[in-house]
Protein backbone atom coordinates (compact mmCIF):
# COMPACT_ATOMS: atom_id res chain seq x y z
CA UNK A 1 0.00 0.00 0.00
CA UNK A 2 1.49 3.46 -1.39
CA UNK A 3 1.63 5.60 1.64
CA UNK A 4 1.04 9.79 0.54
CA UNK A 5 1.59 12.19 2.98
CA UNK A 6 -1.21 14.92 1.95
CA UNK A 7 -1.16 19.00 3.51
CA UNK A 8 -3.86 18.88 5.74
CA UNK A 9 -4.18 22.95 6.40
CA UNK A 10 -3.64 26.34 5.11
CA UNK A 11 -2.65 26.92 1.42
CA UNK A 12 -1.21 23.75 -0.03
CA UNK A 13 -4.58 21.51 1.64
CA UNK A 14 -7.84 22.64 -0.33
CA UNK A 15 -5.90 22.18 -4.08
CA UNK A 16 -4.02 19.44 -3.01
CA UNK A 17 -7.14 17.46 -2.49
CA UNK A 18 -8.89 18.86 -5.45
CA UNK A 19 -6.09 17.24 -7.74
CA UNK A 20 -5.91 13.74 -5.99
CA UNK A 21 -9.72 13.49 -6.24
CA UNK A 22 -9.59 14.89 -9.84
CA UNK A 23 -6.88 11.74 -10.16
CA UNK A 24 -9.46 9.47 -9.17
CA UNK A 25 -8.42 8.44 -5.81
CA UNK A 26 -10.49 8.76 -2.38
CA UNK A 27 -9.99 11.86 0.06
CA UNK A 28 -11.43 12.07 3.26
CA UNK A 29 -14.60 14.22 3.55
CA UNK A 30 -14.40 15.43 7.52
CA UNK A 31 -11.03 17.18 8.32
CA UNK A 32 -10.70 15.59 11.36
CA UNK A 33 -10.32 12.11 9.72
CA UNK A 34 -6.51 11.81 10.09
CA UNK A 35 -5.79 8.77 7.57
CA UNK A 36 -8.09 7.39 4.47
CA UNK A 37 -7.24 4.35 3.22
CA UNK A 38 -8.51 3.79 -0.51
CA UNK A 39 -7.97 -0.12 -0.74
CA UNK A 40 -9.09 -0.10 -4.80
CA UNK A 41 -6.20 2.03 -5.35
CA UNK A 42 -4.04 0.58 -2.91
CA UNK A 43 -2.93 3.70 -1.42
CA UNK A 44 -3.06 5.50 1.84
CA UNK A 45 -3.15 9.07 3.02
CA UNK A 46 -1.98 10.42 6.15
CA UNK A 47 -3.20 14.40 6.54
CA UNK A 48 -0.27 16.35 8.35
CA UNK A 49 0.80 19.56 8.71
CA UNK A 50 2.79 20.96 5.50
CA UNK A 51 5.36 21.19 7.61
CA UNK A 52 6.15 18.09 8.74
CA UNK A 53 5.31 16.30 5.52
CA UNK A 54 8.73 16.22 4.09
CA UNK A 55 10.04 15.36 7.61
CA UNK A 56 8.05 12.26 7.32
CA UNK A 57 9.39 11.37 3.94
CA UNK A 58 12.31 12.05 4.75
CA UNK A 59 12.69 9.58 7.45
CA UNK A 60 10.82 6.81 5.44
CA UNK A 61 8.03 6.74 7.65
CA UNK A 62 5.82 7.83 4.47
CA UNK A 63 6.56 6.85 0.89
CA UNK A 64 5.87 10.54 -0.55
CA UNK A 65 4.37 13.18 -0.05
CA UNK A 66 2.91 16.77 -1.22
CA UNK A 67 4.65 20.00 -0.06
CA UNK A 68 5.64 23.44 -1.24
CA UNK A 69 9.44 23.22 -3.05
CA UNK A 70 10.10 25.88 0.27
CA UNK A 71 9.21 23.82 2.59
CA UNK A 72 10.87 21.37 1.48
CA UNK A 73 14.32 23.03 1.09
CA UNK A 74 13.80 24.39 4.49
CA UNK A 75 13.52 21.39 6.28
CA UNK A 76 16.87 20.31 5.36
CA UNK A 77 15.20 16.36 4.87
CA UNK A 78 16.50 13.92 3.07
CA UNK A 79 14.04 13.86 0.26
CA UNK A 80 13.36 15.28 -3.12
CA UNK A 81 11.54 16.43 -5.25
CA UNK A 82 9.50 14.08 -7.99
CA UNK A 83 6.82 16.44 -9.69
CA UNK A 84 6.12 19.98 -9.51
CA UNK A 85 2.07 20.16 -9.48
CA UNK A 86 1.64 23.69 -10.56
CA UNK A 87 -0.40 24.82 -7.67
CA UNK A 88 0.32 27.08 -4.40
CA UNK A 89 3.14 29.01 -6.77
CA UNK A 90 4.91 31.68 -4.97
CA UNK A 91 8.26 33.45 -4.51
CA UNK A 92 10.13 33.72 -1.42
CA UNK A 93 12.00 37.55 -0.84
CA UNK A 94 13.31 39.67 1.49
CA UNK A 95 11.37 42.84 2.43
CA UNK A 96 12.01 45.64 4.32
CA UNK A 97 10.79 49.40 4.89
CA UNK A 98 12.05 51.46 2.03
CA UNK A 99 16.15 52.67 2.81
CA UNK A 100 16.84 49.44 4.88
CA UNK A 101 18.71 47.37 2.35
CA UNK A 102 18.89 47.20 -1.40
CA UNK A 103 21.07 43.67 -1.46
CA UNK A 104 21.43 40.56 0.00
CA UNK A 105 25.01 42.26 0.75
CA UNK A 106 23.24 45.16 3.07
CA UNK A 107 21.90 42.08 5.43
CA UNK A 108 25.15 41.84 7.25
CA UNK A 109 24.47 42.53 11.07
CA UNK A 110 20.64 43.11 10.25
CA UNK A 111 18.08 41.29 12.22
CA UNK A 112 16.15 38.75 9.70
CA UNK A 113 12.71 37.27 11.02
CA UNK A 114 11.06 34.61 9.01
CA UNK A 115 9.31 31.61 8.83
CA UNK A 116 11.63 29.56 6.77
CA UNK A 117 15.01 30.00 8.78
CA UNK A 118 16.55 26.73 7.04
CA UNK A 119 16.09 28.75 3.47
CA UNK A 120 17.60 32.14 4.86
CA UNK A 121 20.59 30.50 7.00
CA UNK A 122 21.82 28.42 3.61
CA UNK A 123 21.45 31.72 0.97
CA UNK A 124 23.38 33.93 3.21
CA UNK A 125 26.03 31.33 4.10
CA UNK A 126 26.52 30.67 0.34
CA UNK A 127 27.16 34.23 0.12
CA UNK A 128 29.31 34.83 2.88
CA UNK A 129 26.99 36.98 4.59
CA UNK A 130 25.94 37.09 8.55
CA UNK A 131 23.14 38.41 10.08
CA UNK A 132 20.64 37.02 12.97
CA UNK A 133 17.64 35.05 11.87
CA UNK A 134 14.68 34.80 14.13
CA UNK A 135 12.23 32.02 13.73
CA UNK A 136 8.47 32.99 13.85
CA UNK A 137 5.61 30.99 13.33
CA UNK A 138 3.71 33.48 10.75
CA UNK A 139 2.57 37.19 10.38
CA UNK A 140 6.54 37.96 9.85
CA UNK A 141 5.92 41.25 8.82
CA UNK A 142 4.27 42.68 12.41
CA UNK A 143 8.01 42.02 12.89
CA UNK A 144 9.34 44.78 11.93
CA UNK A 145 6.62 47.45 13.23
CA UNK A 146 7.34 45.72 16.73
CA UNK A 147 11.11 46.38 16.37
CA UNK A 148 11.77 42.89 16.80
CA UNK A 149 13.57 42.50 13.52
CA UNK A 150 15.17 44.91 10.29
CA UNK A 151 14.11 43.06 7.20
CA UNK A 152 11.64 39.68 6.79
CA UNK A 153 11.76 36.61 4.43
CA UNK A 154 8.50 35.75 3.58
CA UNK A 155 6.39 33.87 0.90
CA UNK A 156 5.06 36.39 -1.87
CA UNK A 157 2.40 36.05 -4.19
CA UNK A 158 0.32 39.03 -5.10
CA UNK A 159 2.50 41.21 -2.85
CA UNK A 160 -0.42 42.62 -1.30
CA UNK A 161 0.40 41.61 2.60
CA UNK A 162 3.87 43.56 2.11
CA UNK A 163 2.56 46.87 0.39
CA UNK A 164 0.03 46.75 3.17
CA UNK A 165 2.64 47.04 5.76
CA UNK A 166 4.12 49.45 4.27
CA UNK A 167 7.22 47.03 2.97
CA UNK A 168 9.18 47.03 -0.30
CA UNK A 169 10.95 43.91 -2.00
CA UNK A 170 14.69 44.25 -2.38
CA UNK A 171 17.41 41.87 -3.62
CA UNK A 172 16.58 38.88 -6.47
CA UNK A 173 14.29 36.17 -5.13
CA UNK A 174 15.65 32.97 -3.11
CA UNK A 175 13.46 30.71 -4.62
CA UNK A 176 10.38 30.19 -6.82
CA UNK A 177 8.06 27.66 -5.62
CA UNK A 178 4.85 26.28 -5.83
CA UNK A 179 3.50 22.67 -4.42
CA UNK A 180 6.12 19.18 -5.38
CA UNK A 181 5.45 15.47 -4.93
CA UNK A 182 8.33 14.62 -2.78
CA UNK A 183 10.05 11.27 -2.42
CA UNK A 184 12.93 10.37 0.04
CA UNK A 185 16.89 10.22 -1.09
CA UNK A 186 17.98 7.34 -1.85
CA UNK A 187 15.49 4.60 -2.30
CA UNK A 188 14.02 2.68 -5.36
CA UNK A 189 10.70 4.07 -6.02
CA UNK A 190 7.76 2.54 -3.88
CA UNK A 191 5.25 0.41 -5.56
CA UNK A 192 2.76 2.24 -6.95
CA UNK A 193 4.31 5.34 -7.11
CA UNK A 194 4.57 5.55 -11.04
CA UNK A 195 0.83 4.80 -11.29
CA UNK A 196 0.59 7.92 -9.10
CA UNK A 197 2.95 10.23 -10.75
CA UNK A 198 1.20 9.13 -14.07
CA UNK A 199 -2.60 10.01 -12.47
CA UNK A 200 -1.63 13.87 -11.38
CA UNK A 201 0.47 14.27 -14.62
CA UNK A 202 -2.80 13.22 -16.47
CA UNK A 203 -4.56 16.24 -14.32
CA UNK A 204 -2.17 18.59 -14.80
CA UNK A 205 -2.44 17.66 -18.93
CA UNK A 206 -6.08 17.85 -18.29
CA UNK A 207 -5.83 21.53 -16.68
CA UNK A 208 -3.01 22.61 -19.11
CA UNK A 209 -4.48 21.53 -22.32
CA UNK A 210 -7.86 22.00 -24.41
CA UNK A 211 -8.97 20.05 -27.01
CA UNK A 212 -9.39 21.97 -30.41
CA UNK A 213 -11.08 20.55 -33.65
CA UNK A 214 -11.89 22.75 -36.55
CA UNK A 215 -12.44 21.84 -39.68
CA UNK A 216 -9.84 23.07 -42.79
CA UNK A 217 -9.90 23.05 -46.90
CA UNK A 218 -7.14 19.87 -47.39
CA UNK A 219 -4.38 22.02 -49.22
CA UNK A 220 -3.98 24.01 -46.32
CA UNK A 221 -3.41 21.43 -43.81
CA UNK A 222 0.46 21.89 -43.66
CA UNK A 223 0.23 25.44 -42.64
CA UNK A 224 -2.62 24.11 -39.71
CA UNK A 225 -0.54 21.75 -38.63
CA UNK A 226 2.28 24.55 -38.12
CA UNK A 227 0.31 26.57 -36.06
CA UNK A 228 -1.40 23.40 -33.79
CA UNK A 229 0.85 20.54 -34.18
CA UNK A 230 -0.30 18.98 -31.26
CA UNK A 231 1.73 16.75 -28.88
CA UNK A 232 2.69 13.63 -31.12
CA UNK A 233 0.50 15.38 -34.53
CA UNK A 234 -2.68 15.95 -34.90
CA UNK A 235 -5.47 13.37 -36.12
CA UNK A 236 -6.60 14.28 -39.64
CA UNK A 237 -9.44 12.90 -40.97
CA UNK A 238 -11.28 13.17 -44.19
CA UNK A 239 -14.77 15.16 -44.12
CA UNK A 240 -17.82 14.20 -46.00
CA UNK A 241 -17.22 17.29 -48.15
CA UNK A 242 -14.72 17.41 -50.89
CA UNK A 243 -11.59 18.88 -50.55
CA UNK A 244 -11.48 19.44 -46.80
CA UNK A 245 -10.26 17.38 -43.71
CA UNK A 246 -11.54 17.74 -39.95
CA UNK A 247 -8.55 17.98 -37.74
CA UNK A 248 -8.64 17.45 -34.20
CA UNK A 249 -5.40 18.42 -32.00
CA UNK A 250 -4.34 19.60 -28.11
CA UNK A 251 -3.61 22.70 -27.48
CA UNK A 252 -2.30 25.13 -24.34
CA UNK A 253 -5.18 26.36 -22.66
CA UNK A 254 -3.71 29.79 -22.82
CA UNK A 255 -2.97 29.97 -26.34
CA UNK A 256 -6.31 28.28 -27.19
CA UNK A 257 -7.74 32.25 -28.35
CA UNK A 258 -4.57 32.92 -30.41
CA UNK A 259 -4.76 29.67 -32.23
CA UNK A 260 -8.19 30.54 -33.14
CA UNK A 261 -7.66 33.60 -34.89
CA UNK A 262 -4.84 32.57 -36.29
CA UNK A 263 -6.24 28.99 -37.86
CA UNK A 264 -9.38 31.45 -39.18
CA UNK A 265 -7.08 33.45 -40.71
CA UNK A 266 -5.80 30.54 -42.50
CA UNK A 267 -9.22 29.67 -43.79
CA UNK A 268 -10.64 27.38 -41.15
CA UNK A 269 -13.81 26.74 -39.65
CA UNK A 270 -16.28 25.49 -37.26
CA UNK A 271 -13.39 25.90 -34.78
CA UNK A 272 -14.18 24.18 -31.57
CA UNK A 273 -12.60 24.22 -28.32
CA UNK A 274 -13.42 21.68 -25.47
CA UNK A 275 -11.95 20.64 -21.85
CA UNK A 276 -10.42 17.47 -21.71
CA UNK A 277 -11.96 15.63 -18.60
CA UNK A 278 -9.24 13.16 -17.89
CA UNK A 279 -6.12 11.73 -19.91
CA UNK A 280 -2.94 9.60 -20.15
CA UNK A 281 -0.25 10.19 -22.51
N1 LIG B 1 -0.39 33.48 -0.45
C1 LIG B 1 0.17 32.38 -0.91
N2 LIG B 1 0.14 32.07 -2.24
C2 LIG B 1 0.71 30.94 -2.71
N3 LIG B 1 1.35 30.05 -1.94
C3 LIG B 1 1.40 30.30 -0.63
C4 LIG B 1 0.83 31.47 -0.04
N4 LIG B 1 1.04 31.43 1.29
C5 LIG B 1 1.71 30.29 1.53
N5 LIG B 1 1.93 29.63 0.38
C6 LIG B 1 2.63 28.36 0.23
O1 LIG B 1 2.03 27.44 1.14
C7 LIG B 1 3.03 26.68 1.77
C8 LIG B 1 3.01 26.97 3.24
O2 LIG B 1 1.92 26.37 3.75
P1 LIG B 1 1.58 26.61 5.30
O3 LIG B 1 0.36 25.84 5.54
O4 LIG B 1 2.78 26.39 6.12
O5 LIG B 1 1.33 28.14 5.36
P2 LIG B 1 0.04 28.89 4.92
O6 LIG B 1 -0.56 28.33 3.70
O7 LIG B 1 0.45 30.30 4.87
O8 LIG B 1 -0.96 28.59 6.13
P3 LIG B 1 -0.95 29.23 7.59
O9 LIG B 1 -0.10 30.44 7.53
O10 LIG B 1 -2.39 29.49 7.82
O11 LIG B 1 -0.43 28.16 8.48
C9 LIG B 1 4.36 27.08 1.18
O12 LIG B 1 4.72 26.20 0.15
C10 LIG B 1 4.07 28.47 0.64
O13 LIG B 1 4.91 28.81 -0.48
O1 LIG C 1 1.80 38.27 -1.56
P1 LIG C 1 0.47 37.93 -1.00
O2 LIG C 1 -0.52 37.59 -2.07
O3 LIG C 1 -0.04 38.97 -0.06
O4 LIG C 1 0.60 36.55 -0.18
C1 LIG C 1 1.67 36.30 0.68
C2 LIG C 1 1.25 36.18 2.08
O5 LIG C 1 0.42 35.00 2.25
C3 LIG C 1 0.92 34.23 3.33
O6 LIG C 1 0.42 34.72 4.53
P2 LIG C 1 -0.77 34.06 5.36
O7 LIG C 1 -2.05 34.74 5.03
O8 LIG C 1 -0.74 32.60 5.21
O9 LIG C 1 -0.37 34.47 6.84
P3 LIG C 1 0.93 34.03 7.66
O10 LIG C 1 1.93 35.09 7.45
O11 LIG C 1 0.44 33.95 9.06
O12 LIG C 1 1.38 32.70 7.12
C4 LIG C 1 2.41 34.53 3.30
O13 LIG C 1 3.01 34.25 4.54
C5 LIG C 1 2.47 36.01 2.97
O14 LIG C 1 2.38 36.80 4.10
MG1 LIG D 1 0.83 31.52 5.99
Amino acid sequence: MLRVAVPNKGTLAGPAVDMLREAGYRQRLDSRELVLADPENNIEFYYLRPRDIAVYVGEGTLDVGITGRDLLLDSGAPAKEILPLGFARSTFRFAAQPGTATSVEDLEGLRIATSYPGLVHKYLADRGVSAQVTRLDGAVETAIKLGVADVIADVVQTGATLRQAGLELFGEALLESEAVLIKRNGVADPDGLDLLVRRLQGVLVARDYVLMDYDIRADRIDEACQITPGLEGPTVSPLHREGWVAVRVMVPRSDAQRLMDELWGIGARAILVTNIHACRL
